[in-house]
């Protein structure tokens, strides 16, 4: 696995004991080298105060042979020593050898454009400012209106750099929407801190102005593409295609200048596999229309035994979130020590979530998150939850009338768009377990998430945010077998937090004298 590790946040938790050891190996290559420095200020200082006393009359110190004779040393061999130490050169080779030892493990270019665009998803779907962002708050733009809708305990802030590295990413795909705001803030601190060198940096203000010059130019805002240049060309004087882009650019204006000035509004990338994307956002946002509890009788909470006598002396709390489609959150489903559990179980064996696409399984943009298969062997904890949810649900869990329970932890911005668990070709690879369909998803949330990270139902129009221990269940099939559409449904970009949920889906066969077959197309 290589460049996925975006993908989960246990993955990214791992790297914080990467970054310990680097640390460990730049604090040593510190101390060594303030050490090799200091010495070599004892020289300069001991060879400094020779020449402000002894040497101040030449005469009279050569004349002391112990003088004339320690200058020739100092000249024969002591600056030779001085300037072809190889200290410097061991330093910086214990740095990089230290460094090369954790390379395998540092996350690739794919991982920090894996977590810029995850970024750049959290700010679509939540509406979020750039300028908060950059000071570490979760401010959400709503017309002139700016609301906070996350109040982080740490904040952070993002450097000059940081901007330029989320604006370049956006650039280099031709992804002027989100260029333009990251490049605007890189260009914005830049300029604070002009003459100011930090060694970390990959960009710098000449390499902002530069980007986000032609980010306008290709939006159409040629007016400031030029203004832009202008300032870039003030400070790279000899740059030559600076120049030769300024014409270009006055020489558009000119023509246009009779033509009416259009105001520019950047447009989002077109996304053309989400059609449902507004409702899909909408509902990330807000949970929607359904009617509450108090407005509607038929939603209504319960304990349910489901007459099975396991669960007679300890029900489970029921809520009806929606009769049609039918959806019920099972509260305290699990403890917090079985959730810890089932996470750790799942942590060493996680791998980048696929869905079906076309006969086979494919890692796609529009599901970020890693998963595992647990089967009911590797763990009592996993055998127990089995019988658990056959007993609540009275289906039959064994395999292959159910898959094996799938745990899944969400990377930066980690989601899945909107999707039926069900297959809806018959060339599904869902198939070839040659159990039928997946009848209905018993989803269990083994996290709470601080912000973010909602399950939305788009047709059904309501989302049901995160209840750790909670388990959500669903019927993904009308009783006559046949797909029950309002069942598409999405994990929205989680926004603050590490989610995981757990997901038992439960086939059509085995269940045909729990849940009997009708032909009424609306059951
Ligand atoms: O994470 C969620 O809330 C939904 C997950 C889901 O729909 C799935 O894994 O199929
Ligand atoms: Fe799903």
């Amino acid at each position: 696995t290589r460049g996925d590790l975006y993908t989960s946040l246990l993955n990214i938790q791992q790297e914080i004991a990467v970054e310990k050891v680097l640390l460990q190996h730049l604090q040593t290559y510190i101390e060594n080298e303030i050490y090799r420095m200091d010495d070599l200020k004892r020289f300069y200082e001991k060879v400094k105060a020779l020449h402000s006393n002894v040497y101040q009359e030449p005469g009279k110190a050569i004349s002391n042979p112990l003088f004339a004779f320690t200058l020739i040393k100092r000249l024969q061999s002591d600056w030779q020593n001085i300037v072809y130490s190889n200290e410097a050169i061991e330093n910086i080779q214990a740095l990089k050898d230290g460094y090369e030892k954790v390379e395998a493990k540092l996350p690739k270019a794919e991982d920090l454009e894996g977590a810029a665009k995850g970024l750049m998803r959290l700010q679509d779907v939540y509406g979020l400012s750039t300028k908060g962002l950059v000071k570490g708050e979760f401010l959400q733009v709503a017309g002139d209106e700016l609301s906070i809708i996350y109040r982080p305990t740490l904040s952070s802030n993002l450097s000059a750099d940081d901007c330029f590295q989320i604006g370049k990413i956006a650039y280099d795909i031709g992804d002027y929407y989100h260029s333009v705001p990251w490049l605007e803030e890189a260009v914005t601190l830049f300029r604070q801190s002009i003459g100011i060198w930090n060694t970390e940096d990959q960009g710098s203000l000449e390499e902002a102005l530069d980007h986000l010059a032609f980010s306008h130019y290709m939006t159409g805002n040629v007016n400031y593409a030029v203004t832009l240049s202008k300032e870039l060309l003030q400070l790279d004087s000899g740059n030559r295609r600076i120049a030769k882009n300024i014409q270009k650019y006055e020489k558009i204006l000119r023509k246009s200048l009779d033509t009416e000035r259009k105001e520019i509004v950047l447009q989002r990338p077109n996304v053309t596999h989400l059609l449902t994307r507004d409702t899909y956002e909408s509902l990330c946002q807000r949970l929607g229309s359904q009617p509450k509890h108090y407005q509607d009788s038929q939603l209504y909470c319960s304990y349910e035994t489901n007459l099975s006598p396991h669960l007679i002396l300890q029900p489970v709390k029921r809520e009806i979130i929606s009769q049609k489609p039918y959806v019920v959150l099972y509260h305290k489903f699990v403890s917090d020590s079985e959730a810890q559990r089932i996470k750790e179980i799942a942590a060493p064996s996680l791998q980048r979530s696929v869905v079906a696409s076309g006969e086979n399984q494919a890692a796609v943009e529009y599901r970020i998150s890693k998963s595992a298969w647990l089967k009911d062997t590797v763990d009592p904890v996993i055998r127990k939850l089995d019988q658990r949810i056959s007993y609540l649900t009275g289906l039959n869990v064994q395999p292959p009338y159910a898959e094996y329970l799938q745990v899944v932890n969400y990377g930066i911005g980690g989601h899945y768009e909107p999707h039926f668990d069900h297959a809806t070709s018959p060339n599904s690879p869902l198939y070839k377990l040659k159990s039928g369909n997946r009848v209905a998803t018993f989803m269990i949330y083994l996290s709470a998430v601080e912000a973010g990270g909602s399950t939305a139902f788009i047709y059904a129009n309501f989302s049901v945010p995160v209840v750790k221990n909670a388990a959500l269940f669903w019927w993904n099939l009308h009783k006559n077998g046949q797909g029950n559409s309002d069942t598409l449904h999405a994990g929205c970009p989680v926004l603050v937090g590490d989610k995981w949920v757990a997901n038992k889906w439960i086939r059509e066969h085995g269940q045909e004298f729990q849940r009997k077959c009708g032909a009424d197309p609306d059951e």
